[in-house]
Formats: structure tokens, sequence, C-alpha cells
């Protein structure tokens, strides 16, 4: 279990995390998001101990980073892809790290398989594409064969083969009842991947749930306006649909949650109610993600008014 608790990161003026709290459970993929900047490497940082918090604690399995007597055989972690010597083999380069952990160099050779690179083990890592250092990054943080895995944004550089070859990988690690946190700043991006989701905006909280809790939020819904709001509302009530008055550019509306737009025309159709417009939104899970963090100054088109 990772534990964030009270956590603040300030740098001078700029505070890059601010007062966050949130946990990380167990065999689960638990996505870590937020926008560029808004604070999710600087907590990765702080969890491994590579920056000291400024107030609050991060701690795995209730021990803080440096309390964890051998800490690659607890936590692999790949903050970033770019830290290879260029003149080194992708097998060098886990041989370097392989004594640190305490493991063979046939490991090493297992690890460059499981990472897709046993063909590119002789290629210096120099002429590694980006896809290819994150498969490397991967391997080396896989080494201790660790129960928490922690991953700053693994998918950036993969292709969509790749994407999918990851998104295996770590739901197989989470199936195993690993912990494994991935921070990304594009939801869709680990969408398929993940089953929790820690969303942060600015360094605070503002949200953490299962995923399917987010996509609750996803729902589509129609618009629909009538001349004769009792007699529309009958319909809707008859169906015992969910629905609230709303409005929009001033025309009294219902909003009807979770319906489409053919089910509710052909409702009032039966019923001999004139309808005036009726509109199907479909709101995409990424848009939630960008309204939770901010990133969206469009205004929501309908207010709600009173009924
Ligand atoms: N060493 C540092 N010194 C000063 N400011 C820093 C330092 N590290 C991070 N920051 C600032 O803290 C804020 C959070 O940065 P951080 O890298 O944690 O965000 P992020 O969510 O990981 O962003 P990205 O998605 O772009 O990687 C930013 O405003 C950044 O400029």
């Amino acid at each position: 279990m990772i534990s964030i608790d009270s956590l603040t990161k300030t740098f001078g003026t700029v505070r890059a995390v601010d007062d966050l709290t949130f946990e990380v459970r167990p065999g689960v993929v638990t996505g870590f998001l937020g926008p560029n900047g808004s604070g999710k490497t600087t907590t990765l940082r702080m969890l491994l101990g590579l920056v000291s918090p400024t107030a609050g604690r991060a701690t795995i399995d209730g021990r803080e980073y440096a309390q964890i007597p051998q800490p690659a055989r607890v936590v692999g972690a790949a903050l970033e892809a770019a830290s290879f010597h260029p003149g080194r083999t992708g097998l060098d380069h886990l041989r370097v790290f392989a004594p640190q952990v305490g493991v063979s160099d046939q490991r090493c050779r297992e690890l460059l398989e499981m990472v897709g690179l046993a063909d590119a083990a002789k290629r210096r890592v120099g002429g590694f594409s980006l896809g290819m250092r994150q498969r490397l990054a991967l391997a080396t943080t896989l080494l201790g064969d660790p129960p928490v895995l922690v991953l700053d944004e693994p998918a950036n550089g993969l292709d969509p083969g790749g994407i999918r070859w990851l998104r295996e990988l770590l739901r197989h690690f989470a199936a195993q009842g690993r912990t494994v946190l991935v921070s990304s700043h594009v939801l869709s991006e680990v969408q398929q991947t993940v089953d929790d989701v820690v969303i942060i905006s600015r360094g605070r909280l503002v949200h953490a749930s299962p995923l399917a809790e987010l996509a609750a939020q996803a729902e589509r819904h129609v618009d629909v306006v009538s001349p004769d709001a009792e007699a529309l509302k009958a319909v809707l009530d008859a169906q015992r649909w969910s629905y609230a008055p709303a409005s929009h550019d001033g025309t009294r509306v219902f909003r009807v949650a979770d319906v489409a737009a053919a089910q509710v025309g052909a409702a009032a159709y039966a019923a001999g109610v004139e309808l005036h417009a009726l509109t199907q939104t479909e709101v995409e899970l990424e848009d939630v993600f960008l309204r939770l963090t901010g990133q969206t100054d469009q205004p929501d088109a309908v207010q709600e008014v009173a009924a």
C-alpha cells in the first residue's frame, strides 16, 4: 500500500504539491493523473525519497523510502527514460544495476526478453528509440521483482502496439497482487489500463475513486424542449426517466439522463406531445477529466433553473 499523507512541497513561491492525501491499493492499476505541472513528478519524487517534503509523509507499507532496507526489492520506479549511458548496450545497462539489486546475469537477459528487447541486447542505448528506452527503463524497475511499481508517464514514446503491450503487462502485475501506480497527463492514454484514478490539479487532489465512478459522471443525456412542459413532464415521469429542468439560451428545456434522443422522441410522439428541440449529448470521459482539472474554460451551456 502506498500512502500519501498531507504531502506538501514548495519551491520558493511555487506550491508544487499542496496538502495532498490519497492511498494506492495493491492488486489494481492506479492512474495518477493531472495536467502538465500539476505536481505528479514532484509527488513521485517525494515518494521515492529523491525530494524531501516541506510537510507531510509519503510511505510504502508504512515506511518512508529511506527506511526500506532493500528498496529495489520493494519498489521499482521509472521516473524518466533519459538517464542512460549512450555507449552501453541494453544488456550492460541492466548489468550495472544487477549487483546493487542482487540479481544474476540470467535475470537481466530474462527481463530484456520480457520487455521485448531481446534482439537489441547487444545494441548501444544511444541508438535506441524513445519507446525502446521506455522498455529498458521498465526492465530496470523490474530487476528486483518488486511488489510495488511506480512509473512516470510510461506510455510516452510507445507506439499503439507498445501501449497495448504495456497495458497487458501492468494488468498482469496487478493481477499478481502488486501495487501499480502509473502517472499520465492524458486520461485517455491510461483509461483502458487503470482500475482506480487519482486526479490532481495545481498540486491538490481533485478526485480519487475507481474509474467506474468517474465514468458515471460521463453519462449521456438528452436536452428536450416542448411548448407544453406539463405534458412533457408527464411523458418523462411515465418512462421513469431521471430529468431536471434547465435553461438553454433562455429557453426552458428538460435534461434527461442516460437515454438516447430516439427514445425520448418516440415516447413524446406516442403521447402526442409536440417537441421543438431534441439534442443528444455524449460527455467523453476525457471531458470530465478536463473539467475537474480546470483545463476547459468553456462554461457549461446549460444552467439549472428553478422548476
Ligand atoms: N526543482 C524544482 N524547482 C523549482 N520548481 C520546481 C521544481 N520541480 C518542479 N517544480 C515546479 O513544480 C510544479 C510541479 O511540477 P511537476 O514536475 O511535479 O509536475 P508534473 O505534474 O509532473 O508535470 P508534467 O506532466 O509536465 O511532468 C511546476 O510548477 C514545476 O515548475
